[in-house]
């Protein structure tokens, strides 16, 4: 979003947007605010007994008047505290139900947003932006409604006792009291500037920790640990500078607040001694006054902590609105009810596709290619050429901008997404797995599989043996990202989701590099079953995969340069044949160990 945007937010604006989320509360939330009236209101009760407190006592000497008014005090104190104890559960209530919805839609959202969201943004900033400011947006703005409701019914009666005991003195408090105001809005600024640099700091800084988590065994090898301090160290300080700038431009506001209210309390004192010379108020009138002056002055002078707790959340609201705002394509298309495509019958094709994952460079130029039913296609090709693209592309991970994708000649883009997702079966080269079970793993590609159907993918993603050998077998938890699984057995649990999943199309991002020969053995014997009778688009570094195919695509940076068998392009002399004399011939040999 644009930065201007979040700068312009208004607090009417900020209350607006929450709105939609108070809403379905609005009968718990208006108790709470009711709750403050009384809490408020209260505050003058005792301000205003020392009027005939020190008219009654103090100058007519009369005994009657000290036996009941402190019990009357004291009551209403009590009244007092157990509304503010039920206004914190109420309001508490609110406010963290709120945080609840909005976190829940936030999630919504990121489980939908494109791949190429997940690819700008640092998983710092989305941490940041996912989970804190929920709280801070709805915690900020409910308890800083609450304490500004309060304060202004505590400030309304107040200001009534004040008229009550002397309108003269009135005009001058209540003069002060909008200049107390005016500081207010110098800080403002301030605050969203310091604040919007504080998130992109607080982001980098949890991106950090991510990679310092994530990262561990290559920061141990490469000895990062000096390297990463530095990092930890600049992002850190940066922060603590941000907070001190934060502290040095809106700490004044108290003190000045102070000030200005000392002002108003001297200016009254200098006033009310001659109202009360010349007759116009009595003593207990001025003392009545002066202590409703105090206590409608102390809490305002505190609230310009308030105001810079409510300028975070009315920031962190708008970037929660600038997320909502953005419409990922899933969205978008799961709300068009497009007809599911079920299975394919005769061909996956690209007609003359063109991509670039951002406007700056052309990744894919004019790629066409037509893969039968149940064929394989392999792509070969330098590194970064494109292959890893033109794959993802597929499920429609990502948006291509010119020519089409179709499946039984209609474009991929006319069926529904999710099922287009359904009827391919991807497995990367770095697999994904979650933390939790072996089984659970599995069947993340079929979650109503029957045991039978379990087994079988184990069987063949030649997990048989490994699982056997585990004490809790299939319910053995594998670790965050699979950490306890060697690459290789990693590799096959991803095949075997993949083959409980059934799908008629199949992408394959070959990884034997990272392997050693044995376990690359069983990796390629898991994967040709998976081949098996279905429509294969594998990005290939095995010559067995390669030749088998019924067509070689051969891919440079970003151009379909050959395309045929592997006897067809060798016959051709060009890019093919030069890769197998120098790459796929030399793999070979040094697999079959010549
Ligand atoms: N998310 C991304 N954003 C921007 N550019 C990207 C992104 N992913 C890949 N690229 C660029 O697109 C080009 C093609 O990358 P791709 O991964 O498709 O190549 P590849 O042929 O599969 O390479 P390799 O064999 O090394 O895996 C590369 O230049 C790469 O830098």
């Amino acid at each position: 979003m644009a930065k201007e945007t979040l700068e312009n937010v208004s607090l009417i604006d900020t209350y607006k947007k929450i709105y939609p989320y108070i809403k379905p509360y609005i009968a718990v939330a208006l108790l709470g605010i009711a709750l403050t009236v009384p809490v408020g209101a209260l505050d003058a009760v005792i301000a205003y007994f020392l009027k005939p407190f020190m008219d009654e006592v103090l100058v007519n000497k009369e005994e009657n008047f000290t036996s009941y008014v402190p019990f009357i005090i004291i009551a209403f104190t009590l009244v007092q505290g157990i509304f503010i104890y039920l206004s914190a559960i109420v309001n508490g209530y609110v406010g963290n139900k709120i945080t609840l919805n909005l976190r829940r839609d936030l999630y919504n959202k990121l489980i939908y947003m494109d791949s190429a969201y997940f690819k700008d943004n640092n998983s710092g900033n989305i941490i940041y932006r996912y989970y804190n400011d929920a709280e801070m947006a709805s915690s900020g703005l409910i308890n800083n409604l609450k304490l500004g409701l309060t304060r202004f019914f505590s400030s309304v009666s107040l200001i009534g006792v004040l008229l009550y005991n002397s309108w003269q003195l009135s005009i001058i408090a209540v003069g002060v009291l909008v200049v107390l105001f005016l500081p207010l809005r110098i800080v403002r600024k301030t605050i969203k500037k310091i604040m919007n640099k504080t998130y992109t700091e607080s982001a980098s800084l949890l991106s950090l920790y991510n990679e310092t988590s994530s990262g561990e065994n290559v920061i141990k090898c490469y000895n990062l640990q000096k390297r990463m301090k530095d990092n930890f160290e600049t992002g850190a300080s940066q922060l603590f500078s941000l907070a001190m700038r934060l502290i040095r431009n809106t700490n004044w506001l108290s003190p000045t607040m102070h000030l200005v209210a000392a002002c108003g309390v001297a200016i009254v004192i200098a006033f009310g001694g001659k109202l009360i010379i010349n007759k116009t108020i009595t003593s207990g009138e001025f003392v009545s006054f002066i202590a409703s002056l105090i206590m409608l002055y102390t809490p305002l002078k505190a609230i310009g902590n308030n105001f810079i707790e409510l300028q975070k959340s009315a920031i962190a609201l708008a970037r929660i609105y600038e997320i909502f705002s953005y419409k990922p394509v899933e969205e978008v298309e799961n709300a068009m009810n497009k007809p599911e495509l079920k299975g394919i019958s005769e061909s996956v094709e690209f007609r003359n596709v063109s991509f670039s994952y951002n406007s700056s460079r052309k990744v894919l130029n004019n790629v066409s290619l037509k893969v039968g039913k149940s064929q394989t296609v392999a792509f070969v090709g330098n590194s970064g050429g494109g292959k890893s693209t033109i794959c993802s592309l597929i499920p429609r991970l990502y948006e291509w901008q010119e020519g089409d994708i179709l499946i039984d000649g209609v474009s991929t883009r006319n069926y529904d997404i999710n099922s287009l997702r359904e009827n391919i079966s991807y497995v990367f080269q770095d697999n994904f797995l979650f933390d939790d079970t072996i089984r659970n793993n599995i069947i993340m590609g079929k979650s109503n599989a029957t045991e039978e159907e379990i087994r079988q993918a184990v069987k063949n993603a030649c997990l048989e043996d490994f699982i056997a050998n585990l004490p809790e077998g299939l319910d053995t938890r594998i670790g965050e990202r699979g950490t306890l699984l060697s690459g290789g057995q990693k590799q096959r649990i991803a095949i075997a989701r993949a083959f409980i999943k059934n799908a008629p199309i199949v992408i394959l991002d070959e990884a034997t590099s990272a392997l050693d020969n044995k376990s690359e053995k069983v990796v390629q014997e898991a994967l040709d079953n998976l081949m098996k009778d279905r429509t294969v688009f594998v990005i290939a570094h095995r010559l067995t995969t390669i030749q088998n195919a019924d067509q070689i695509i051969v891919v440079n940076e970003g151009n379909i340069v050959e395309k045929g068998t592997h006897d067809e392009l060798l016959a051709l002399n060009g890019f093919y044949s030069g890769l197998y004399n120098t790459k796929l011939r030399t793999a070979e040999n040094e697999e079959n160990g010549k």
